[in-house]
């Protein structure tokens, strides 16, 4: 391990605590303990039409964050962007200005045959090719999810009937691969699906002390795609009805985790 990385240590002050953050534009009071990060700003409207007394607090450089009330509880929503880099400054933000739980909630691609566009990801793990925690941590660090917060997931998802997978998700940095052995590798782990965020927000909440999972809808099955060796990067179903569908299941679960798990906290548990 580098010997800057082996001294760098996550107990200390950031010193922006509280203040008003530089990407992100809020300060302390602007979100509540619990928030949605979607990468996709179009997702923050999805979230914010759920809430009630909600309101738009800042909007900067493609992070837009929204905050209101879900069942008697504060929940804010911020859009993170698209890949670990951009993420990981929007997550070390909402956490210097009292984020305690964050749950995200994202698009995915399936690597094993038998998921379907629709169905849900709740990773108990990540593989962490996501580009930036290499600098926060070495490589045989784990990326894992609160288990607290990934068992509200689960349950919420059992509650709402819909096709769900855990396991092993990949978060990597190269969307438009050619290659399909870059693909086919982790099919052959049984890696269940693949996105660019999670192991990011994971590894960054277990180093600063809060909570944090994901849930994925599946937008398209790239081991399929990978087949025969000629990789097809399209996004075939991105406009399915059943898309939709688990994309408004998973942002219901999401903020009915974030609800239970804040009240963990409030009673003490951590
Ligand atoms: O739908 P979001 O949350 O953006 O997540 C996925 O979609 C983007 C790629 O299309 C990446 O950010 C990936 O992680
Ligand atoms: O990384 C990703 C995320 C969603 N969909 C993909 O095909 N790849």
């Amino acid at each position: 391990m580098e010997h800057w990385l082996a001294a760098v240590d996550y107990t200390q002050p950031t010193h922006t605590e509280g203040l008003e953050q530089y990407h992100i534009r809020c300060k302390k009071g602007d979100i509540g303990k619990a928030v949605i990060v979607p990468g996709d700003q179009s997702r923050v409207k999805m979230v914010a039409d759920l809430l009630s007394e909600v309101k738009e607090v800042a909007d900067n450089r493609g992070m837009i964050t929204y905050t209101g009330i879900y069942r008697d509880t504060r929940i804010s929503v911020t859009s993170t962007g698209m890949g670990g880099p951009s993420a990981a400054i929007a997550y070390e933000e909402l956490i210097n200005v009292g984020a305690e739980v964050l749950v995200r909630v994202g698009s995915v691609a399936a690597l094993q045959p038998e998921i379907a566009p629709g169905d849900l990801s709740i990773p108990y793990g990540c593989i962490r090719d996501d580009g930036v925690t290499p600098y926060y941590v070495p490589q045989n660090f784990p990326a894992v999810p609160d288990p607290e917060l990934y068992q509200s997931l689960v349950r919420n998802a059992e509650k709402q009937g819909i096709r769900y997978w855990k396991g092993i998700n990949w978060t990597h940095s190269a969307f438009y691969s050619r290659s399909p052995e870059y693909f086919l590798q982790w099919s052959r782990k049984r890696v269940v699906t693949m996105e660019m965020e999670a192991a990011t927000l994971m590894t960054i909440a277990y180093l600063r002390g809060v909570s944090a999972a994901f849930i994925g809808t599946v937008f398209e099955n790239r081991q399929k795609q990978a087949e025969g060796h000629r990789m097809d990067l399209s996004v075939p179903s991105y406009k399915k009805p059943e898309v939709a569908t688990g994309v408004e299941a998973s942002v219901k679960i999401a903020l009915d985790a974030c609800v239970e798990r804040v009240s963990q906290i409030q009673g003490g548990e951590q």
